[in-house]
């Protein structure tokens, strides 16, 4: 039993250190992150409610946890076959397609919670 804990509290010190090597290394999410940011803070100038403070955080939380899966895979690419590959092309182009889902997913949401305060 104490393996287990001991290997739980292990995995949460890796998953930690991969979130800070996140915010320090990878442009993409230092700019997503930037952009949550300013609407949190827009979330506060405009007193948005309970229910569109979490539709909010989880819009966060999707673009930010997409994108950062879309660079783990990134650089598996880039770990595996660094030269052009057509097929690496593809993962690659496919891993950026599923944040364009995550952005347009949180864009129509964020049309949604600041539209009807806007106009
Ligand atoms: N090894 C490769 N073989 C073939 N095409 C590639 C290769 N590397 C990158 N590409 C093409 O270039 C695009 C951009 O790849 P890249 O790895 O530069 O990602 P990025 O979106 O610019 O991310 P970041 O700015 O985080 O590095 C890919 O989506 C793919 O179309």
């Amino acid at each position: 039993m104490s393996g287990f804990i001991i290997g739980r509290i292990k995995s949460i010190r890796y998953a930690v250190k991969g979130l800070f090597l996140l915010l320090a290394t990878e442009n993409a999410i230092i700019t997503q992150s930037v952009i949550a940011l300013i609407f949190v803070g827009l979330g506060f100038y405009l007193d948005i409610d309970r229910v569109e403070w979490a539709l909010q955080i989880l819009a966060i939380g999707l673009v930010l946890s997409i994108e950062s899966l879309n660079t783990a895979v990134e650089k598996v690419c880039d770990f595996i076959h660094p030269e052009h590959h057509e097929k690496i092309g593809f993962i690659k182009d496919i891993a950026s397609g599923a944040v364009t889902f995550a952005a347009l997913t949180a864009f129509a949401v964020a049309v949604l919670i600041y539209s009807p305060y806007l106009m």
